[in-house]
């Protein structure tokens, strides 16, 4: 569905949809063209994600957008208007770029960076406050800590989130991504990527994005568009789609093993029923929390702060054993899962904390519920891991121990044993 734009630029801040026609672009003294002959359909308000090898032109098919990289041929609409009739300076003011060291002005602080564009707008001043005050508020850096920071000064985890408030920050329509998370560590990586889907249920920009991580594709886009040389399309579709149908021996290879578990990051936490599980507060005192632990034999529990977020786990032994050693008290908890989060990180959190389970928070850190790693297995199992027609022959149906054998056979047999003892008592 199209939002017609009013006015001269793309002035209004809802999604619009984006159709590349035909596009080539021929830089000069290239034989070959770095994007031929594309052409999509982006629906308004969806992530894209463009996906394929270094080199084959992601970021060239990108940038003709917002014209950063001017097509040879071809045509851009933007919210049913060609881009080509509007303004250069116009189209990227009100079209949100986000890069992969985040790409914020270094002299400038973070409240001058996120500033800079709806300056440019001539906004009044107290409407670019507020603005900031959102913008701090939705990529989740407290305003009074961070807004008169320098960018070196942040980590580049927090550096990448100023990134995204700034190129939300007029609110344009479309948001383009160039591998933004691609310099990160795996863990803050991870964290970012939930954190722009639960972004994008809140703002619904058109977004690109640009990754050559299929899992991030998989994990980010209501679409993805596998590419080839030339910005070729191999194929395009629903990530869940693309999973269970690859179109050919290219895509399978890009998508690489373990489709299955793949299909781990389409599933997230909110679509699973949260277990009751026991969690206490100091207050409940070490021998409630003995007594409940035997009552329901169970071996661990969480033990909650006075905000009611989990803090350790305890554990039924060493709570039997407290007069011996009152010293020991559980381990912290280290990872906590929100319901956005997809099933692939739950299990790993699952896998690292050694538990076979992991809680369940709000966006505020209070304990919701958990999630047990049965559950998440019992998730795979219901999704389809019978391999296309096509790919019967080499590939027979697999059972859930080879499958999971893809994630880390050992950890997760021995959290599941763990989860099964937890649950029997034994
Ligand atoms: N300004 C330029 N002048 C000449 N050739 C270019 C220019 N920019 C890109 N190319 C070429 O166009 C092709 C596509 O490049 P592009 O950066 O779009 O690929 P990509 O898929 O985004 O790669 P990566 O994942 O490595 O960033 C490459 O062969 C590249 O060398």
């Amino acid at each position: 569905m199209s939002t017609p734009s009013t006015g001269e630029g793309l002035d209004t801040s809802q999604a619009v949809d984006i159709e590349l026609e035909q596009v080539t672009k021929r830089f000069p003294g290239q034989d070959v063209p770095a994007v031929e002959d594309f052409s999509l359909s982006i629906p308004a308000g969806e992530i894209v994600v463009f996906v394929g090898p270094s080199g084959c032109g992601k970021t060239t098919t990108m940038r003709m957008i917002n014209r950063l990289v001017r097509p040879t041929s071809g045509r851009i609409l933007i919210g049913g208007r060609d881009a080509s009739d509007i303004p250069s300076d116009q189209l990227r003011r009100r079209i949100g770029y986000v890069v992969q060291q985040a790409g914020l002005l270094p002299h400038l602080t973070v409240r001058q960076n996120l500033e800079t564009v709806p300056r440019l707008l001539k906004w009044d001043k107290a409407r670019i406050a507020e603005r900031s005050s959102e913008l701090f508020e939705l990529v989740g850096l407290p305003e009074e800590q961070f807004a008169q920071r320098f960018p070196r000064e942040l980590s580049g985890g927090q550096q990448q989130r100023v990134g995204v408030a700034r190129a939300l920050a007029a609110d344009p329509p479309v948001l383009l991504m160039d591998e933004p998370f691609g310099a990160l560590d795996p863990i803050t990586r991870d964290r970012l990527q939930s954190e722009l889907v639960k972004i994008q249920r809140r703002v619904r920009k058109t977004i690109v994005f640009v990754t050559h991580d299929i899992d991030e594709a998989i994990k980010l886009g209501d679409r993805v568009v596998v590419l080839r040389e030339r910005s070729r399309i191999a194929q395009q579709g629903p990530p869940d789609e693309i999973l269970a149908a690859p179109a050919d021996r290219y895509v399978r290879a890009f998508i690489g093993g373990g489709a299955a578990v793949k299909r781990l990051q389409l599933v997230r936490v909110e679509d699973l029923e949260r277990e009751d599980y026991p969690a206490f507060t100091r207050a409940d005192g070490y021998d409630g929390i003995l007594r409940t632990l035997r009552e329901r034999q169970l071996d661990c529990s969480i033990l909650l702060d006075e905000h009611r977020r989990p803090t350790r786990w305890l554990y039924r032994d060493e709570l039997e054993d407290r007069p011996a050693h009152p010293e020991r008290e559980g381990q912290a908890i280290s990872g906590v899962v929100t319901a956005t989060t997809t099933l692939h990180d739950a299990m790993n959190e699952m896998l690292a904390a050694g538990t076979g389970v992991v809680p369940v928070v709000d966006d505020q850190g209070v304990y919701v519920g958990a999630v047990r790693l049965k559950q998440v297995l019992a998730a795979l199992e219901e999704t389809h891991v019978t391999p296309v027609a096509e790919q019967s022959e080499a590939a027979p149906v697999r059972t859930i121990e080879e499958i999971t054998g893809e994630i880390d056979g050992r950890a997760v047999q021995a959290a599941i044993a763990a989860g099964e003892e937890e649950a029997t008592g034994t």
